[in-house]
């Protein structure tokens, strides 16, 4: 079966829906490959959208704004018009508080994640959204106050912005890697269950994706937002699939050469020949991990006496709570932490238990590099 959201610009479009769930199904083909249903008006938010106050996307584009802060500004400025955006009707259904990282406090990220690397992460995104509205703030919103007023353009409406984004942004391969809002598909839930992306389709111009099964009907549809791991699911999307259900889940393992290694000279120069530098992280999952980091670890533990194979081997908790809210957002928050650090727990409990028992065979020297 094929899904499609049509565009507004393509022919037999109707009129928008007002509940967008409803309409998921736009259009539907049947075995016959015949259109069963009728078109919904659709469109795509991109960075060459047309702003309903052109004179502050001008601006923008006259500084060379990167798209994913023009987007940001472009969904702020549209959503200050009301009811006088095009967008209107899809904007008032978009979250007032997007689920992701974003609207962690530090302590939360602090105490939740202290034993996940998607603490960090989380840090520097939110760093990074802080300096990318500084940055606009310093270079364009403060000369053209009268556009940019700062009750409306403010570090608030800009986390809300980034984190409808980083949340909804749809990756369009056929469209040259453009990255798109689209209304009404970004209302559909992701599985670690299906292969089934969105993209766009020439030749219907509309954005489109195959389902890899037959659904009942009232069945929930389910899209992929990509191979991600746990984390990063938890990172942009604020949710942790469920135990077990996600092979690509997977954890970063950092390695490194000590630099008290008697060879480290001659590890690194072997390293670099290969692109590799002193330190190395690598993605482990249940399943297993990469044959690089197999290699990378034996050759940062190989001993002296195999220094003419180096480089052959480098090629292969608790919070204040005050009010029932904040209790029920710490309830909230440490059930997707538990559940994260659990998974990610059974990657690295499962990757320790396979390589004590590799090294223990490399010790009594049944293993080959
Ligand atoms: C692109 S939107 C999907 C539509 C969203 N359910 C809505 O009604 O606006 C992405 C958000 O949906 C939620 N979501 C998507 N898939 C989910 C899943 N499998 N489990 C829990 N939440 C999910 C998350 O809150 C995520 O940030």
């Amino acid at each position: 079966m094929v899904v499609g959201f049509r565009l507004a610009s393509s022919k037999g479009g109707d009129k928008q829906s007002g509940n967008g769930k409803e309409r998921i199904g736009c259009f539907e083909e049947n075995q016959q490959g015949r259109e069963a249903s009728p078109c919904a008006s659709l469109a795509l938010i991109t960075s060459d959208s047309d702003w309903s106050s052109p004179e502050v996307g001008h601006v923008l584009k006259q500084h060379n704004v990167a798209d994913l802060p023009l987007l940001a500004t472009y969904l702020i400025s549209e959503a200050n018009l009301q009811k006088s955006s095009r967008w209107s009707n899809y904007i008032s259904s978009l979250p007032r508080q997007p689920y992701s990282l974003l609207y962690w406090t530090r302590s939360e990220l602090d105490r939740y994640l202290k034993a996940s690397q998607i603490r960090l992460r989380a840090i520097e995104r939110i760093a990074d959204i802080t300096g990318t509205f500084d940055d606009l703030r310093r270079r364009i919103f403060s000369k053209h106050p009268h556009l940019f007023p700062k009750e409306v353009f403010n570090l608030v409406t800009f986390r809300w912005s980034f984190g409808i984004l980083l949340s909804r942004l749809i990756y369009l391969s056929s469209m040259d890697g453009k990255v798109a809002l689209v209304p009404w598909a970004d209302m559909l839930n992701h599985s670690c269950e299906v292969e089934t992306y969105l993209n766009y389709d020439k030749s219907s111009q509309a954005v489109v994706f195959t389902t890899d099964r037959a659904y009942q009907s009232g069945e929930q549809v389910f899209i992929s937002y990509g191979k991600k791991s746990n984390a990063e699911l938890l990172l942009s999307y604020g949710f942790v699939p469920k135990e077990g259900t996600n092979l690509n889940d997977s954890v970063e393992l950092p390695l490194s050469l000590k630099i008290s290694d008697k060879c480290y000279k001659q590890k690194l120069k072997a390293l670099k020949k290969h692109g590799l530098s002193a330190s190395q992280c690598y993605p482990i999952q249940i399943s297993g991990w990469p044959l690089e980091l197999m290699a990378y670890a034996y050759l940062t533990v190989s001993p002296p006496s195999m220094s003419k194979q180096f480089e052959e081997e480098s090629g292969s908790m608790d919070l204040d709570i005050t009010s029932q809210e904040l209790q029920n957002r710490g309830v909230f928050l440490k059930q997707l932490a538990v559940d994260l650090c659990i998974s990610e727990q059974k990657i690295l409990h499962r990757a320790q238990y396979i390589l004590k028992r590799r090294l223990r065979d490399m010790r009594s020297g049944e293993l080959r590099a």
